[in-house]
This record gives C-alpha cells, structure tokens and sequence, in this order.
C-alpha cells in the first residue's frame, strides 16, 4: 500500500510502524496488533497515550500501551482456557487497506491476516478505520458474512498517558461496577473516582462521554457501540511481576475501554462499529 503525503512507514525491532503527520495531528500505528501508539493533535502537543518504556516490539507478545484491539473476546476466553486473553488479532500483522487525506486529516484503513481463529466460529470482515485529525476516532467494524447471527465481545483498550495516577480523577461513571480485584463484587462507583490500589473494573453503563482530569489538563473520551466500559490500572506490585512494565509504570498510566464483555449479537449481512473518540 503506497503511503500518501502525510504517512511514512519505519521498522522498529520486528515491527513495522505507520507514521502520519498531517496539518492537524500526529500519530503511529503498529502494522503488528493494528495497534495505535501515539496520538498528539497540534493545538496543544500533548501524548494522549502511554506506552510502556518495556514494551515488547517483537512481533510475538501483545505490545504494552497504545490501543489494544481485544477481539473476538475480552480477558480470558470462556470455555477454553488455554487461548490468549482478549482474542488473537491483537498479535496478528494487519495490512493496509487504504490511507486517504481528507479536508480534516487523514484516514487509514486497516484489516487483520485473518479474522478465523482457534476459539470463535463466525464468518467475519472486520476492518479498524482509524481518523487522525484534531480528534482520533477509531472504529473497529465486525460485519457477519455468514448466514447464522454471530456474538463477539471486544475492546479499544486504551492506555491513556497521565502525569500521577494518584493526582488524577474520572469523570462521568455512577453507577455500579464489578470489581475483578475483590471477587467480581457489584460495588458503587466511588464519588470522587480517584486511584489508590490496584483498579481492575467491569462498568456497565453507557455515558457518551468520560474525562481524565489529571490536574488543570483534560482527556475527553466518547464511546459508542460498547456495553461496558474497564477501568484498569495494574499498581505497584503486578507492574513489579510485569515483564514489559517498569516497576513504577502504573503511575503514569490509566486504562480507559470502550468494551463489548456482554456479547454483542449481529445478524448476517450486518456491521456492528464499536467506536472510541479521543480528544
Ligand atoms: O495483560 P493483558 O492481557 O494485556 O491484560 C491487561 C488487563 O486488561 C483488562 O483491563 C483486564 O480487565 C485486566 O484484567 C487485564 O489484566
């Protein structure tokens, strides 16, 4: 694929990376995963997202950072144990399929080597259109091509890059969650959402928009298309066990998802787009 004025595609280690740098952002895309790295939109030149300083770039193991594509399931598969967690084409090479500047930036299209895998029946297109502009929207679209209705769960696991995760608060969730650190307990959604131990939560709602407020600097994240969204943050002890995670990683990290962990049915000859918006 010939990349057009604003993308560049460099290696690093055994990983091919998509730069693109347009009047209004820059980006990187991993080929391996259809992994974003990077987003910084002009106007204020600030990383959106984190990536681990002891990231894997080997082609193998799922890079720590950026925005993972979990698909067709999230965490562990349900039946078979011994699958990778959160699906099998976050450790595929995707292709692209188009690269295209528009009056507002530019969109890249990229699909997986294959969407079949050990663990998921269904016959599946699934293509992430990525728009880098002032704002990055990513759309991770799963069409049924088969003639039955196919389930998927998925996420946009997004590692947004913080300055103190103990300075920081959540904005824009209320309601109650499942706290996988304490038994998968329905717990209340604290008031003010703020990070003091290990984070690891199933939110059932639907809020158009959250925000990270790190201090004065704002995130504003919008999803649709999602059940649920995760909230992760490892702490100190799990970063310590973490071969790619710098022992104090998790302070300058939170994991925001847009997240199917419900099972989203699409009939044949449909498209199911689970959207994440990142300002
Ligand atoms: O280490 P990974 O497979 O990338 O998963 C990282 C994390 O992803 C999600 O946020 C899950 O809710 C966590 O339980 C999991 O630890």
């Amino acid at each position: 694929m010939l990349p057009t004025d604003s993308t560049t595609i460099i290696t690093r280690d055994n990983i091919q990376l998509l730069h693109i740098e347009n009047a209004f952002a820059y980006a990187e895309i991993s080929l391996f995963g259809g992994h974003i790295l990077s987003f910084k939109p002009k106007h204020d030149h600030r990383e959106r997202l984190w990536v681990s300083q002891h990231a894997f770039f080997d082609a193998k193991k799922p890079i720590r950072g950026g925005i993972p594509v979990c698909w067709p399931w999230f965490g562990p598969h349900k039946s078979k144990t011994n699958l990778a967690a959160h699906g099998y084409v976050r450790t595929q090479t995707w292709q692209i399929i188009s690269c295209e500047e528009t009056r507002t930036g530019t969109t890249v299209t990229l699909k997986p080597h294959t969407s079949k895998g050990d663990g998921f029946e269904g016959d599946v297109q699934l293509v992430l259109v990525v728009h880098v502009e002032q704002q990055l929207t990513i759309q991770l679209c799963t069409t049924n091509l088969g003639d039955t209705p196919l389930t998927y769960n998925s996420a946009l696991h997004s590692y947004f890059a913080i300055s103190d995760i103990k300075q920081c608060e959540l904005l824009g969730l209320s309601k109650k969650y499942s706290d996988k650190t304490r038994g998968y307990q329905i717990l209340d959604t604290p008031q003010a959402y703020k990070f003091n131990e290990e984070t690891d939560r199933v939110h059932q709602e639907q809020p158009k928009t959250l925000t990270i407020a790190d201090g004065e600097i704002k995130t504003d994240i919008m999803s649709s298309g999602h059940d649920s969204i995760v909230v992760w943050n490892p702490w100190q002890e799990k970063s310590i066990s973490m071969g790619d995670m710098s022992d104090d990683g998790y302070l300058t990290m939170l994991c925001v998802e847009t997240a199917i962990t419900q099972g989203q049915d699409v009939a044949p000859n449909t498209t199911h787009v689970l959207q994440q918006i990142i300002q």
